[in-house]
């Protein structure tokens, strides 16, 4: 499977609403804090905004609900997926993609058998607190020699200068939260994130 190198990750589908149509290919809606209906509905737009703009829609955390909207692809971290019902994820015919920190980690990321595994953060994140330190790009081309190949997604700290580096080191994918959200013109930065991961579409 090929990812798209921007994988954008936003927190509301109005957030999809502004960027997606700008030529996003694959975008994750990462809602933390929400009670199950709107949560329901946000996923709702979400999923109806990427069919409209053939954009893939990834769902962090919520994969029963993913099941339930008839969405087809789930994103979800360690903890997540041991509380997981794998099985019921693959009936679903859901594909999975997982996060990993560690060696560990990616031992058990390999053995659930996911469609791409996310490395972070690469440098440092200012989105939410990590207990891992700051990965660099030399662990991004060992995690790729055990995951290939599968695709490999790089997040953390990322924005468009540090790109080149992500992609020599061995990623397939740059994912990015607060060098867009954050920017004073989200639209204009998506734009340069669209055209500085041109070379690796
Ligand atoms: C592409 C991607 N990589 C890593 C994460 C982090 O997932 P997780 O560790 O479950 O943490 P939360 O995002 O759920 O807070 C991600 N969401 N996407
Ligand atoms: C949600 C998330 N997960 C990470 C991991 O390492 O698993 S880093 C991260 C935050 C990414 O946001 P930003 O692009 O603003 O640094
Ligand atoms: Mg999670």
């Amino acid at each position: 499977m090929k990812l798209d190198p921007f994988y954008l990750i936003v927190d509301s589908a109005a957030w999809i609403g502004r960027l997606v149509p700008l030529g996003v290919r694959l975008v994750q809606l990462r809602i933390k804090e929400m009670d199950e209906a709107g949560l329901r509905s946000e996923i709702r737009a979400a999923k109806a905004i990427c069919a409209d703009n053939g954009c893939q829609l990834i769902v962090n955390d919520h994969w029963r609900l993913a099941i339930e909207e008839e969405c087809d692809f789930i994103h979800l971290g360690q903890e997540d997926l041991a509380a997981a019902d794998l099985m019921a994820i693959r009936r679903a015919g859901l594909k999975l993609g997982l996060s990993t920190h560690d060696h560990a980690e990616l031992d058990t990321a390999l053995a659930a058998e996911p469609d791409y595994v996310a490395l972070g953060p690469v440098y440092p994140t200012i989105l939410k607190k990590m207990k891992w330190a700051p990965q660099g790009l030399e662990r991004i081309g060992e995690w790729k020699r055990r995951v290939a190949p599968l695709p490999l997604v790089a997040i953390g700290g990322l924005n468009p200068d540090r790109l080149d580096g992500v992609f020599s080191a061995g990623a397939d994918c740059a994912a990015v939260v607060t060098d867009i959200t954050l920017n004073q013109n989200p639209e204009a930065r998506a734009r340069e994130w669209l055209r500085r991961t041109e070379p690796w579409r």
